[in-house]
């Protein structure tokens, strides 16, 4: 379980998360809806330790962010530049990240990379990939490790029809394996069709908890 506790964030005197509190389950997929600036991203920087919050704390299996871990453990996320080389493959990419947490070898990540459409022994550098492919590869590296929570920020910006319901059916599957998911997405359809409750954001604040198939 992971638990928001009253977070506070506040960045040259514009506050920026405003005394958010949630409470998070695994095998479940959360969307996050909001307009540009109301402070998606800054939450998911926020629960994966990527950023301080000024109050509050956040928890996850009962233990404490910034105390008992720097950054959350078993965790898969999109939203920063991934720190992928332009010079490398994307298999070379993502095995270096592996090296990190030695948890898995090229076999899966190459399964992860088929996974949401690409092909491992594309010998393309990075630099040369497509928005689309970027983006693909980026998703590749956050499911890579199983890992028990997936942040994902606008998971389907810039794929095609055909790669939006692979990576629909890609984070269908994550859930199914036990994982929380967190969804930030402009897209309804990603949001009506994937998430199982949803939250609005509106300057900082949680405003609502909204149900997706209401509408
Ligand atoms: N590096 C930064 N320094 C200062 N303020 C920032 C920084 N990044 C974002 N902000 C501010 O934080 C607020 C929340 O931004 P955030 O990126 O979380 O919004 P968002 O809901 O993800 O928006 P979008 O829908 O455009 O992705 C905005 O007011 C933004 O200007």
């Amino acid at each position: 379980m992971l638990v928001v506790n009253r977070i506070r964030k506040t960045i040259k005197s514009k506050v920026i998360l405003n005394d958010i509190s949630l409470t998070l389950n695994a095998g479940t997929i959360y969307g996050f809806v909001g307009r540009n600036g109301s402070g998606k991203t800054m939450l998911f920087r926020a629960i994966s330790g990527l950023m301080k919050v000024d109050a509050g704390d956040i928890s996850y299996q009962g233990k404490k962010l910034h105390q008992d871990f720097l950054v959350l453990p078993n965790l898969g996320i999109t939203i920063e530049n991934a720190g992928l080389y332009p010079e490398f493959t994307g298999l070379k990419n993502l095995q270096l990240l592996a090296k990190l947490n030695r948890k898995i070898d090229t076999e899966q990540i190459k399964k992860s990379i088929k996974r949401v459409g690409l092909e491992p022994n594309d010998s393309r550098s990075f630099r040369k990939y497509s928005l689309g492919m970027k983006q693909r590869i980026a998703i590749a590296q956050a499911i890579m490790e199983q890992p028990d929570l997936i942040l994902l920020d606008e998971p389907t910006n810039s794929l095609d029809e055909e790669g939006v319901r692979l990576i629909r059916q890609v984070i269908r599957e994550e859930k199914q394996r036990g994982a929380m998911i967190l969804l930030a997405s402009h897209n309804k359809e990603d949001i009506q069709l994937l998430a199982d409750k949803v939250f609005y954001l509106d300057a900082g604040r949680l405003v609502d908890e909204v149900y997706p198939h209401a509408e």
